[in-house]
């Protein structure tokens, strides 16, 4: 059996999602079976396993509509980056990584539910080089906007350059601060949201959500898609195999479900994504 993956950023990118950590366990567990020449059923088995798995994601980048020209060309840039350098080099304030960016099947998701939601204002917390934000204008009105929160001032200026080349740049507005105090500005301001993407600090998510709810950022029968509400799957996993933003995220899914102001569901889409509606 030969183990492929031909999609070059796929190759370099390390596994971030639950889907791409079990595959990546159970590629070594076929290579493992090979060496120690375990019984061709049980072999056999873990390998179909292993295709079961390695097929999913490859199959949904495929039968998913393709991203625009500016879509593609923002990912590439972002893969281009040496953002170690360039944290080392001291261009960014914080260490970033390719990693970072929700990619091709999670944009044509926001943005699906961008034109589905009708949404006209949207806030996005977390832009790291756009992808996402980008996505979402993509689905917007002419006079649609997007505000979009990032601490990173190097980040910013990249997906600002890339939104520049896309005819639906110029719905982004880009706000360079800590989320919540951009988010306490935009609440003092009056300015209120339709739809909410959350993807900043995820050991801030409740600040978020607080500020969203409470200080009247979000309107009535508005939505918030919460990224990475799986976190690896540590968001399940037992406690002792968390991390710091395993357990913020546990405790965030958990807050969630407690909030009778909302109703929620998380989609197995990627890393997690939670769709909450404000009742
Ligand atoms: C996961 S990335 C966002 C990915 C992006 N939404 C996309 O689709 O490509 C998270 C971003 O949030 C930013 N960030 C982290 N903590 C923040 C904070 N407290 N305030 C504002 N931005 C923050 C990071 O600099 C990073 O660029």
């Amino acid at each position: 059996m030969t183990i492929t993956n031909d999609k070059p950023s796929q190759k370099t990118a390390r596994p971030v999602t639950p889907l791409g950590i079990l595959v990546q366990q159970l590629e070594q567990i076929v290579e493992q079976g090979k060496e120690e020449g375990i019984s061709s059923q049980l072999q056999s088995a873990i390998e179909s396993a292993y295709e079961l798995g390695a097929g999913l994601d490859p199959y949904l980048e495929q039968i998913t509509t393709q991203e625009s020209e500016a879509l593609a060309n923002l990912d590439r840039k972002t893969r281009e980056e040496d953002w170690s350098q360039s944290f080392s080099d001291g261009e960014t304030v914080r260490r970033l990584e390719q990693e970072m960016l929700s990619g091709h099947i999670e944009g044509q998701t926001l943005k699906m539910f961008v034109h589905m939601t009708g949404a006209k204002r949207i806030l996005e917390v977390g832009m790291f080089t756009g992808y996402s934000a980008l996505a979402m204008a993509e689905a917007l009105p002419e006079n649609g906007r997007v505000v979009a929160l990032e601490v990173d001032p190097y980040t910013a200026q990249l997906g600002r350059n890339c939104f520049d080349v896309s005819p639906h740049g110029q719905k982004i507005e880009i706000m360079v601060d800590s989320a919540i105090n951009s988010m306490k500005k935009l609440a003092a301001d009056g300015q209120t949201f339709q739809l909410a993407f959350l993807d900043a600090d995820k050991t801030e998510y409740k600040d978020y959500y607080r500020l969203l709810l409470d200080e009247g950022l979000l309107e009535d029968g508005g939505y918030i898609f919460v990224d990475n509400s799986l976190l690896q799957g540590q968001a399940y996993l037992p406690p002792e195999k968390r991390t710091l933003n395993g357990d913020a995220i546990a405790q965030f899914n958990q807050m969630v479900a407690d909030d009778p102001r909302v109703e929620q569901v998380l989609l197995p889409l990627r890393d997690g994504l939670t769709m909450i509606r404000k009742l």
